[in-house]
């Protein structure tokens, strides 16, 4: 893979100030593994907090408005959280498509808007249990990508892809290897075939859905496994830092 692999922490709705400790000491010693590109998505109330503290790692949202500044109560819209510090947006993730019924629409409406005040987007895709089981889930998910991915060139260096199915969040069941490593070949065909293969190569796809410092290195070491995007486990600067130095050595293996 090109780039380094990108380690990406998704608080949620999880933190309040005493978090801005677990940043600092992600942020320090993320320093020494510089091998891993490092970043944490915390609720809109500490994105600014969070970027002060931060010299090494990214800052960046977990949504945005689909939409201009204006009369929105609220609401927050990206040039916003550019303006806190923000240079990423996570959109399409699956608690919010499940919270807010989200459609394809509406994360379209929100990926220009964020594309319009600079900032990168981490697009998520994933399917549930059932969906699985009726053996479907490849389709769900490169149908859920063909719904939302942006559809100009240059928005490839820009964006990250992160499979998660959703049975695997929250839930400390993780996909099987094998698993993981078809579904993430497939997003990859289907970016080579939006973007062309030499854009495609700069999007990295992350996989996210119970990963943690036990399970990251023999995930991070699939093919097309870009990186991880980490909900609980992010919590804690330890266990945080855990998966971001299996990453760093997968890099050097
Ligand atoms: O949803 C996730 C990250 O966006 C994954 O959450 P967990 O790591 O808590 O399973």
């Amino acid at each position: 893979m090109a780039e380094r692999p990108y380690i990406v922490g998704n608080w949620k709705m999880n933190g309040t100030r005493a978090m801005l400790s677990e940043a600092r000491a992600i942020d320090r010693a993320a320093q020494r593994y510089m091998k891993a590109e490092v970043a944490v998505a915390p609720p809109y109330t500490l994105i600014h907090a969070v970027h002060r503290e931060a010299e090494q790692i990214g800052v960046g949202a977990q949504d945005c408005f689909p939409g201009d500044d204006g009369a929105h109560t609220g609401d927050i819209s990206a040039t916003m959280i550019a303006d806190a510090g923000a240079k990423f947006v996570i959109l399409g993730h699956s608690e919010r498509r499940a919270d807010h019924r989200e459609t394809a629409d509406q994360i379209n409406a929100k990926i220009q808007s964020a594309l319009d005040a600079g900032l990168r987007i981490i697009l998520c895709c994933g399917e549930t249990l059932p969906t699985r089981e009726k053996g479907e889930a490849e389709k769900f998910v490169l149908d859920q990508l063909r719904a939302s991915l942006p559809q100009i060139e240059d928005a490839a260096e820009r964006l990250t892809v992160a499979y998660e199915p959703v049975w695997a969040i929250g839930t400390g069941k993780t996909a099987t290897p094998a698993d993981i490593e078809a579904m993430h070949r497939a997003i990859r065909r289907l970016l080579d075939e939006t973007y062309g293969e030499e854009h495609s190569a700069q999007v990295r796809i992350l996989y996210g859905g119970s990963v943690k410092p036990e399970n990251a290195r023999e995930i991070l070491s699939l093919p097309e496994v870009g990186g991880a995007l980490v909900g609980g486990a992010s919590l804690s600067a330890e266990s945080f830092l855990g998966i971001v130095v299996a990453a760093s050595e997968t890099e050097e293996a």
